[in-house]
């Protein structure tokens, strides 16, 4: 479809754009005359009304196998997998068959809110046991589920009920046996839990939690088509607009006019959040494995949510509670200015190739945001290498960076004319250029000083570094870190400071894993000095306001917490600005990392 999409030129882009219900048939005729030539067209149409192919029709026998497919996922504990294939075949699971005398679309939905049960998922899986059970409403295992995610929801009273029904419902006497010792552990915790009697109210979505949205104003853009722009200034952490899913089938008019967006939700490593993981590690308390994974739970179309244009470097931030789906600005947005989210790739975190390449294979167009079409000092420094003259702290760089910069279509001349992109770059970051002003971006050379360094040696020298930094890697998954492996990951860390410029990404990766080594063999003190270090540069590179900081903060008063270091309610306040920055009100819904922390500080100033 996104192959499709982009081979329609932009004036009949324009035209389906601004069609109205009464051109429409004109849009549509034209749009048809385009394609009746194209084979791709021939395919996709033949695609979607196949019914073995069946992008339309159902296909029982690839229901089934998908689902064997999900089931071997399930099993491998592939959680992401088993849940495409579940929703796959759902898609293709006719609605009146059987799979082993269950109504195969219910056991596909019961399968699927294992998977989502797995993932903490909890409101998506009992929306899904709900489904099983309006088709099923005698299935077992659909109430055993709901029952399960009632009590994760801390539902106790709901789980006892759905528990009981699944216990009467259950014909194998295992099975039965299995539910009623379930239903002790909930009772209990049921009859312990005095707060469980007031039931999470968070079933219901709270769409009203900030109702005076901005309202915003529609532009076409010179290069992005149709954009968003901020109808006035717009303080950080406002929320600029909340939207339902449109619920219509999509068609390709409606993929031109409204595109689609993928729903993601962020799967927490832990229901009890990172303080809880640590005793798997080790007996420092200390746990480094907050990172926080998206998970893809559907994709769906919203109206107006559609028609924000992609920045690598946004100033609005997008995230769904449920399905829906709520913007909100991550900074200061001046009146008139693109209001513009992240499709995925950011400066500072991705170079300028690899962004493009990704918006192009992903969304088939070329990005046109500041961040790509301005040479600029992210871009410069997160695969630079350090000046071979001493004390100087230029940038030099590959021949892969430099065509890239060379190619951006608003190529710079003098060193003044690069953009910093944000003013906490500009103090230290404008260091690493000339002063004079004069600026030559050739491979090897230091854009500051001009000295030449032979990058060869210095690719050689940091794959030298990386094999150590590999060791000690696989040395953490497998719990035998030794001396020997860590000394040599900081001599690695060493050399790769000498060889790369300061504010190289690689070098905060290797501090966060020594950070990380460091915990899991008790060193609180070095673990706090590494994962400081790697603070330090992911600022310069993203700001220090960034949600990827919040993550980083998460870590580091973990281990200040684990030290008994007062300090950390410093960073848990910093933590809790960033997310409330980026999540408002549903910063903690989104995060269930902060209550702990919160806690554990609570216990420690006592
Ligand atoms: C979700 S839509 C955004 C609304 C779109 N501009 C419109 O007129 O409907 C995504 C499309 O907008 C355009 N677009 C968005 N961000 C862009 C960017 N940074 N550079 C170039 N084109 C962009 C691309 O054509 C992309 O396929």
């Amino acid at each position: 479809m996104e192959k499709l999409k982009s081979l329609v030129p932009d004036s009949l882009k324009r035209m389906v754009a601004e069609s109205t219900p009464d051109s429409l048939p004109r849009t549509c005729s034209s749009l048809l005359n385009f394609f009746s030539d194209m084979e791709l067209f021939h395919q996709m149409v033949r695609d979607l009304t196949d019914p073995e192919r069946a992008f339309c029709g159902k296909n029982k026998d690839a229901a089934l196998e998908l689902k064997q497919k999900g089931n071997q996922c399930f099993l491998n504990e592939d959680y992401g997998s088993a849940l495409t294939c579940y929703s796959e075949a759902l898609r293709l699971a006719p609605v009146d068959v059987d799979d082993m005398d269950k109504n195969l679309v219910a056991a596909l939905y019961v399968n699927r809110a294992s998977v989502l049960h797995k993932l903490d998922l909890l409101m998506e899986g009992r929306r899904d046991c709900n489904r099983a059970l309006q088709i099923s409403p005698s299935y077992a295992k659909a109430w055993y589920r709901r029952g399960k995610m009632n009590a994760s929801l801390g539902n106790f009273e709901d789980a006892v009920h759905d528990l009981n029904i699944a216990k009467n419902l259950e014909l194998s006497f295992g099975g039965q046996r299995q539910i009623e010792s379930e239903l002790r552990i909930i009772t209990d915790m049921f009859e312990r839990t005095e707060s469980s009697l007031v039931q999470h109210k968070e079933n219901e979505l709270d769409l009203l939690d900030e109702p005076d949205q901005i309202k915003l104003k529609c532009v076409i853009t010179p290069n992005k088509g149709r954009g968003m722009v901020a109808p006035s200034d717009i303080p950080p952490a406002s929320l600029v607009h909340a939207e339902e899913p449109y619920a219509l089938i999509v068609i390709l008019i409606s993929q031109i006019r409204v595109n689609s967006m993928t729903i993601f939700r962020m799967k927490s490593a832990d229901v009890n959040g990172p303080l809880h993981q640590f005793g798997k590690f080790s007996h420092s308390e200390v746990s480094l494995t907050s990172n926080v994974e998206q998970v893809k739970v559907g994709q769906a179309i919203y109206r107006v949510g559609s028609l924000f244009n992609h920045s690598c470097q946004p100033n609005i931030g997008a995230y769904f509670v449920s399905r829906s789906l709520f913007i909100r600005t991550t900074e200061f947005v001046a009146v008139g200015c693109p209001l513009e989210l992240s499709y995925g790739p950011q400066a500072g975190q991705w170079d300028c190739k690899d962004r493009l390449k990704f918006l192009k294979d992903e969304y088939s167009f070329r990005c046109e945001c500041r961040a790509c079409a301005e040479v600029n000092l992210s871009d410069l420094v997160l695969n630079a290498f350090h000046c071979v003259s001493p004390n100087c702290p230029g940038i030099v760089l590959d021949s892969c960076v430099v065509n890239c910069e060379k190619q951006k279509t608003r190529h710079v001349q003098s060193a003044t004319g690069i953009s910093t992109l944000e003013p906490f770059m500009q103090v230290d970051m404008l260091k690493c250029l000339p002063s004079n002003g004069s600026l030559r971006i050739d491979p090897g050379f230091c854009l500051k000083c001009d000295s030449y360094c032979d990058l060869e040696s210095s690719f050689a020298a940091v794959n030298r570094a990386w094999i150590s930094i590999t060791r000690l890697k696989d040395t953490m998954v497998s719990g035998e870190i030794s001396t020997t492996v860590l000394t040599a990951a900081l001599n690695s860390l060493c050399l790769l400071r000498s060889t790369l410029h300061a504010y190289n990404k690689r070098i905060s990766e290797v501090e966060d894993n020594l950070a990380e080594a460091f915990c899991l063999v008790g060193e609180l003190q070095l673990a706090l000095d590494h994962c400081k270090a790697s603070i330090e540069i992911l600022e310069k590179l993203y700001g220090p306001n960034h949600i990827v900081i919040g993550y980083e903060l998460v870590k580091l008063s973990s281990i200040q917490l684990s030290m008994g270091d007062r300090t950390a309610v410093k960073n848990i306040n910093r933590v809790s600005e960033i997310f409330s920055r980026y999540y408002g009100s549903h910063a903690d819904k989104m995060f269930p990392y902060l209550q702990p922390l919160q806690g554990k500080l609570t216990k420690l100033v006592q």
